[in-house]
């Protein structure tokens, strides 16, 4: 067994009157991928944002690298090394590719964006340098001086994957990392995080609706239903658990 890296305990969240997180527990160990699925609304959204600062829980404790969650506003999370790739790419559209991975590595490396004089210089060719390593990383060096608005919609999401590897976190949460792409450009992005996770020390969280991503990169599985994890196990025992079976009922095939 390794360490744990994130741990929910006892998390509730209603909104009025759906309870949206209900009595929510799910560990993840480092160095693992751990994926959360559940049917459309089982509140997987809903959990990963109180991860990040966007969402405080009624009740329960959210724990990561031994630190509360808890109150912290999403840069404080951010510097303590938990990055987000979003379903959207927040990208910065006209800068170069370059460009938009050294913003927040300069972020994460000062706190702001002020430098001055030669220090600023030299700075800025490690940041690039830095940069340039993360855009290898992803397989898009040969992109770095395009504007970020001429990349195809898969590219997009690389960068934003590069713009959060240059901040070094030790968690990465990822929001259907695949969602909207061809089944070429899914194995692509399999690849490559499996990649990333070989050759780095770091920890993946995964939502993801696509059981082909799923079952290619998880470590360990969690199963939210209704607000509820209702199974968390290796993904050998979780396609024939008849708890999962029954909350995909009608909604996507394991
Ligand atoms: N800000 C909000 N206010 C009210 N209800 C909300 C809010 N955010 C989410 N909900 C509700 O909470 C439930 C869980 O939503 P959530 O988006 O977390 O589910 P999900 O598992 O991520 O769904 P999907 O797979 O469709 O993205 C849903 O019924 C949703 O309508």
């Amino acid at each position: 067994m390794g360490t744990p890296i994130l741990q929910v305990q006892n998390v509730n969240k209603r909104f009025g009157g759906l309870k949206a997180l209900d009595d929510v527990n799910l560990t993840v160990m480092e160095n693992t991928v751990h994926a959360i699925i559940g049917p459309n609304g089982a509140g997987k959204s809903t959990l990963l944002n109180t991860f990040v600062g966007r969402l405080i829980p009624d009740t329960g404790t959210v724990t990561f690298d031994g630190q509360s969650l808890i109150g912290r506003k999403p840069h404080e999370i951010n510097q303590l090394g938990v990055s987000r790739v979003f379903q959207t790419p927040e990208i910065f559209e006209d800068l170069t590719v370059a460009e938009n991975v050294m913003i927040p590595a300069f972020a994460k490396r000062d706190g702001a964006f002020r430098l001055h004089g030669w220090e600023s210089m030299s700075r800025e060719a490690e940041i690039r340098d830095r940069a340039l390593a993360c855009l290898e990383d992803v397989n898009m060096a040969d992109r770095r001086a395009m504007l970020a608005k001429n990349l195809s919609r898969g590219d997009k999401r690389r960068l934003e994957m590069a713009m959060c590897l240059v901040q070094e976190p030790k968690l990465l949460l990822l929001d259907e990392p695949t969602a909207g792409m061809s089944r070429a450009d899914t194995n692509n992005t399999i690849d490559l995080l499996k990649q990333i996770v070989a050759a780095k020390s770091i920890t993946l969280a995964v939502i993801e609706h696509d059981m082909h991503v799923v079952f290619s990169l998880a470590d360990r599985i969690s199963v939210l239903a209704q607000g509820h994890v209702i199974v968390e196990d290796a993904p050998q025992h979780i396609k024939g658990n008849p708890k999962v079976q029954e909350a995909y009922l009608g909604g996507a095939h394991l």
